[in-house]
C-alpha cells in the first residue's frame, strides 16, 4: 500500500486518518496533536473510545459530553466541520478482533495517528501504516492530571481549551468528579466494615 502525505515528505492529497481518543475530557494536548495530523490529512476520523462507559473517576463524561467537548475545540481552533466525523467507538475487551471491529464501525481510512502502542500494534498487524504522533508536555497535558486537578482544588483550566472549560463549568463537570470519588470512598468504606452476623 502506497501512502501519500503532505507534510512528512511523500506529498498527495485525499488521505483520511483515523485518531482514537477516550477525551476524558478533551485537554491542550489532543489539541496539538490534532494541529499535527490536519497538516498531515485532508480528512479525520475521531474515534470516542470507550464509548460506553461515563460517571467513573476514569472516565467521567459522557460520550454526546466528549462530542459536545470536541466540536466547541475544534471550532475554538477554526477546524472547518466539513473534515472530521466524531464516531462513537464502545470497547469490546477482545484486542484480536477490535480493529477490524472499528473498521466496521466507521469509514475507510487510509491511516493511523495515536500515542497508544496497544492501539498502533493492532492496526499495524491489519496492515495500516500508523503514525506515533508527537506528545506535547505529556507531563501536565494529560486528562489523567487533569481529572487529579480538578478533584484536589488545582488549577486545570489553562490545560483545556477556553471553550471547553466553560463547557465543564456548565454541566458541572468538577462537581460530578468530585461527587464520584465521595460515592467510591463510601463504597469502600461499606465493603471494609465487618460482617455482622445477626444474632437468633
Ligand atoms: N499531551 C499530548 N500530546 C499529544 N498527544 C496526546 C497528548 N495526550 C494524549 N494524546 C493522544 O491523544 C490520544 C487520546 O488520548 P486520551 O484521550 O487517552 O488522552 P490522555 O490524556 O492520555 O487520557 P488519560 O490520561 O485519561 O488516559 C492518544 O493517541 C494520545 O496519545
Ligand atoms: N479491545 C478493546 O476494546 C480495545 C482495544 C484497544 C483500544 N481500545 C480503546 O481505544 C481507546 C484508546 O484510546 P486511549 O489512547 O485514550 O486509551 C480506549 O477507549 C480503549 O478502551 C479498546
Amino acid at each position: 500500500m502506497s501512502i501519500k502525505f503532505k507534510n512528512l515528505g511523500f506529498g498527495g492529497e485525499g488521505m483520511r486518518g483515523l485518531f482514537i481518543g477516550r477525551f476524558q475530557p478533551v485537554h491542550n494536548g489532543h489539541l496539538k496533536a490534532l494541529e499535527f495530523i490536519f497538516k498531515e490529512v485532508d480528512e479525520l476520523i475521531i474515534g470516542i473510545g470507550s464509548a460506553q462507559v461515563s460517571h467513573t473517576l476514569k472516565n467521567p463524561f459522557t460520550t454526546s459530553e466528549r462530542m459536545e467537548m470536541l466540536l466547541r475545540a475544534l471550532d475554538e481552533a477554526g477546524f472547518d466541520r466539513g473534515r472530521y466525523f466524531l464516531i462513537p467507538l464502545p470497547d469490546i475487551n477482545f484486542n484480536s478482533i477490535w480493529a477490524p471491529y472499528v473498521e466496521s464501525i466507521v469509514p475507510k481510512f487510509d491511516v493511523v495517528f495515536t500515542g497508544n502502542s496497544l492501539v498502533a500494534q493492532l492496526f499495524r498487524e491489519r496492515g495500516y501504516k500508523v503514525f506515533v504522533q508527537p506528545m506535547f508536555r505529556k507531563d501536565i497535558l494529560s486528562a489523567t492530571e487533569i481529572r487529579r486537578r480538578m478533584l484536589e482544588d488545582e488549577s486545570w483550566e489553562n490545560l483545556v481549551p477556553k471553550s471547553v472549560v466553560e463547557y465543564i463549568k456548565e454541566i458541572k463537570g468538577v462537581e460530578r468528579i468530585k461527587m464520584l470519588a465521595t460515592n467510591l470512598e463510601a463504597n469502600e468504606k461499606e465493603l471494609q466494615a465487618p460482617i455482622r452476623i445477626p444474632e437468633f
